[in-house]
Parts: structure tokens; C-alpha cells; sequence
């Protein structure tokens, strides 16, 4: 028996996706031109940051060998000394979105290779069907936005009108999501979660991944700003995920941060939230000094990919990387002998690239299994192979979809 805990930062890509140009992101490198944009002084801003960016803890599991794997960047402070029985290795998607949900359940052995709804970059984005049953089921006058919109925008420019009409502002992007924005007071946030229960409900046979609920404060465009009760109404996954595999077998599942939502809670043993990075990595170290043999750690980091790269904010991006850095040895501190620790990602999310949506890249592996040989797990498939490795390591049966590197870092023959 043995202990996993697996630490997402969301959208921390590092380039180099086979499939790329499908998805209009050929060239799209995250971590890579963050790096580039620290190095030329571009991610400058005074009382933030400054210089090249600095990750030595993620550079000594490996981080600069795991981009060169994907992509064949070079970080340059990859030649400095890996922690004994660290390892790394990058990983390409093989569903078929670039979105949040695709990319958890990939990693926890469920790839998505078909089967999501999208709406249309049109205007209106979604079907007259559709709208008039969200006006008439959800009680509400009318919808504004019906758009695809970066949730900032869509927030100064319908703000003010929405509150003098109590149309909540439905936007949508290139992914499989229905965002609802209105004010946590004067349309209220109890009122928000029921439409979007309701809305939920509406875009089940459409099959859109996520109803987001966006609530925010504020009464004029240039003081609006989005509160933390963020909730994402998700469909189930359609098969068992390695959250259920692990509670089958009587290990639970500790999870942290939007875990919970994404997995549409099945699975999950108990949830710990807060706003914030740093707050959530706080709750992450209680959950790991909770968790005994045969549990499973699972955080997610949202603010990399909500706060910086959607918003296209390179210097923020690279702070809150060295930020998380910073505080990378609290949990390392907390590993013992048979224990396997993993940092990764969802997707990609470029500050440096057009638009605000998320870019199709690989993602970094890293991480550190004491009593383990560690070293490379070379380029992995898809993501389904670090499921497969915590299954393997928590002596869990193998899936379907993704194949174990548990032997390739030095674990059972
Ligand atoms: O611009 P905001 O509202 O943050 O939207 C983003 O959030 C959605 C869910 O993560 C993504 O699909 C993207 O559109
Ligand atoms: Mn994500
Ligand atoms: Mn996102």
C-alpha cells in the first residue's frame, strides 16, 4: 500500500502537441514563452516580478528535461542536478478537446475522443430553442451576450445592463461551456446557481461539457470584478474514472480545488476549497497530511489558467509559477518512502498567443517517488498514462485506455 497525490496546475502546458494545427495552436508553447518573455524582460512589472523566470524546485524534478521532451525547448537551468528518485516526461492529449474536463479525465484514465457539443462562433451563439427555454424555465426577461466572449469583456460590456434589466449574461468559447455571469447581489448568487442548475439541465441533450456559473460584484464596467463562487455544473464522466477505481477499492479520494466540480463530484471523498493559489495549496498540504496508504491527493491549481492565461498576462503567469514554486518544498517535506508525488496539466493556455482560449499542447510530468529509481518517462501517449501509474502504484488493476510508466521510474517489475 502506498500513498499518490497528484498536483494540477491548470493550463501549464509546455508545447509541441502532434495535433497542434487542428486546433489552430501550431507553435503554442506555454511554458516555453513565458520563459522566452522572462528572459527578454518583457514579464517585468514592478512590485510583481522581474528577470528570467526562476522555478529551481520544478527544475530540480525536472521540468526543463520534461519541455524538451515535448517540444525540444530548451530551458537552460534544465542541466542543474534532479532530486534523487525525481522523474519526468510529457504527455500528449488524445481527446478531443483542449478543455478542463478532457483533460482531467484523460489524466484519470478516461479519454474523451469524441462526444462533446459546441456552440458556433455566431451571434447568437446558441440555438433559439435553447434560448427560449432558458428565458422561460429559468423565470428570467431574456439573455444577454449570446456570444463566444473572454468573460472579462462580456462582464464590462453587458455589466451595467444586466443589472437594470436582470438578464444574466450567457457567453460561451471554443469549448464545450455555457458561462452565466450576473451579480451576486442584485440578481443574486442563490438565484444564479438555480439557472444555472436549470440551464444545466436544458444543455444536457446538446451534450455541453460545463454550465458555469461567473458570478461578480461591482457596479459600473470599471469596478466589476468576479468573486470566487465560481461553480461548474459538469456531466458525469460515462465510464468509471480512476476516482471511482480507487473508492471501489476502498482508498479515498482527497480532493482540492475545482476537482470536485469537474468529476461532478462522483467519486470524491471529500473536498477542500478556497479562493486562490495559495490558499488552495494550503488546503492541499492538509489533504496530504491526511491522506493514508491507499488515498489518493488530487488538486487542482486554478489561477494559472483563469487568472493569466485567459487573460493573456504573461508577468501575472510567471509570478504565480514562481509563487507555486516557492512553496513546491512544503509538500515535498510532507512525502514519505513509498509515496508517488506528481505535478502536471490540463492544456495549455499561452499568454503569449492570439485570443483567450485555451492552445492544444503536451504536458509536463514531473514529480518525485521516494524509494523509486525515478529518472524518464519518456514522451507518454496521453495523458491516461499517469492515471495508469497511480492505479499501478496504488495496486489498483489496469484500465482501458492508458499504460503504466510505474516500471519505467523504478516500481513493481
Ligand atoms: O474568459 P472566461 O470567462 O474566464 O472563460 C474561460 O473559462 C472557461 C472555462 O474554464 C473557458 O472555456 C474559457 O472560456
Ligand atoms: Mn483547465
Ligand atoms: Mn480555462
Amino acid at each position: 500500500m502506498a500513498r499518490a497525490f497528484v498536483f494540477v496546475l491548470d493550463s501549464f502546458g509546455i508545447g509541441g502537441a502532434a495535433d497542434a494545427a487542428e486546433f489552430g495552436d501550431e507553435g503554442a508553447n506555454t511554458f516555453a514563452h513565458i520563459a522566452d518573455a522572462c528572459r527578454s524582460g518583457k514579464a517585468d512589472r514592478p512590485g510583481l516580478r522581474n528577470g528570467p523566470l526562476l522555478l529551481p524546485n520544478m527544475t530540480a524534478l525536472g521540468l526543463g528535461q520534461a519541455a524538451h521532451i515535448a517540444s525540444g525547448y530548451d530551458f537552460g537551468p534544465a542541466s542543474a542536478p534532479l532530486l534523487p528518485s525525481s522523474f519526468h516526461g510529457a504527455a500528449q492529449e488524445i481527446s478531443s478537446g483542449k478543455d478542463t474536463p478532457s483533460g482531467h479525465w484523460e489524466i484519470a484514465a478516461l479519454p474523451m475522443r469524441f462526444g462533446w457539443g459546441r456552440f458556433p462562433d455566431t451571434v447568437p451563439a446558441f440555438p433559439p430553442a435553447l434560448t427560449e427555454a432558458m428565458i422561460r424555465e429559468g423565470n428570467v426577461p431574456g439573455i444577454l451576450g449570446n456570444c463566444h466572449s473572454d468573460g472579462m469583456a462580456a462582464i464590462e460590456i453587458f455589466g451595467e445592463e444586466h443589472i437594470a434589466t436582470g438578464k444574466p449574461i450567457c457567453y460561451t468559447s471554443v469549448d464545450s461551456v455555457l458561462q452565466i455571469a450576473a451579480h451576486e447581489e442584485h440578481f443574486g448568487l442563490d438565484r444564479l446557481y438555480e439557472f444555472c442548475r436549470i440551464v444545466r439541465r436544458l444543455c444536457d441533450p446538446l451534450k455541453i461539457g460545463r454550465v458555469i456559473a461567473r458570478p461578480f460584484l461591482g457596479e459600473t464596467a470599471d469596478t466589476f470584478k468576479r468573486t470566487a463562487n465560481r461553480r461548474d455544473y459538469a456531466v458525469s464522466p460515462p465510464e468509471p474514472t480512476l476516482l471511482d477505481r480507487i473508492t471501489e477499492a476502498h482508498g479515498r479520494v482527497l480532493a482540492v480545488g475545482k476537482i470536485g466540480d469537474i468529476f461532478a463530484h462522483r467519486g470524491v471523498t471529500t473536498l477542500r476549497k478556497a479562493a486562490g493559489n495559495m490558499a488552495m495549496f494550503d488546503q492541499a498540504l492538509e489533504a496530504m497530511k491526511e491522506a493514508i496508504d491507499g488515498d489518493f491527493v488530487f488538486a487542482n491549481f486554478v489561477d494559472f489558467d483563469s487568472e493569466f492565461g485567459h487573460r493573456r498576462d504573461p508577468a501575472g503567469y510567471a509570478a504565480a509559477l514562481e509563487a507555486f514554486d516557492c512553496r513546491l518544498p512544503e509538500a515535498l517535506a510532507l512525502l514519505k518512502q513509498g509515496d508517488l508525488f506528481v505535478l502536471t496539466a490540463d492544456h495549455g493556455n499561452d499568454p503569449t498567443w492570439r485570443g483567450t482560449d485555451h492552445t492544444r499542447e503536451r504536458i509536463p510530468l514531473i514529480g518525485l517517488a521516494p524509494g523509486l529509481t525515478g529518472g524518464s518517462a519518456g514522451l507518454r501517449t496521453t495523458f491516461s498514462d499517469i492515471g495508469e501509474t497511480v492505479a499501478e502504484h496504488l495496486g489498483i488493476g489496469p484500465g482501458k485506455y492508458g499504460t503504466s510508466f510505474y516500471g519505467d521510474i523504478g516500481g513493481h517489475a
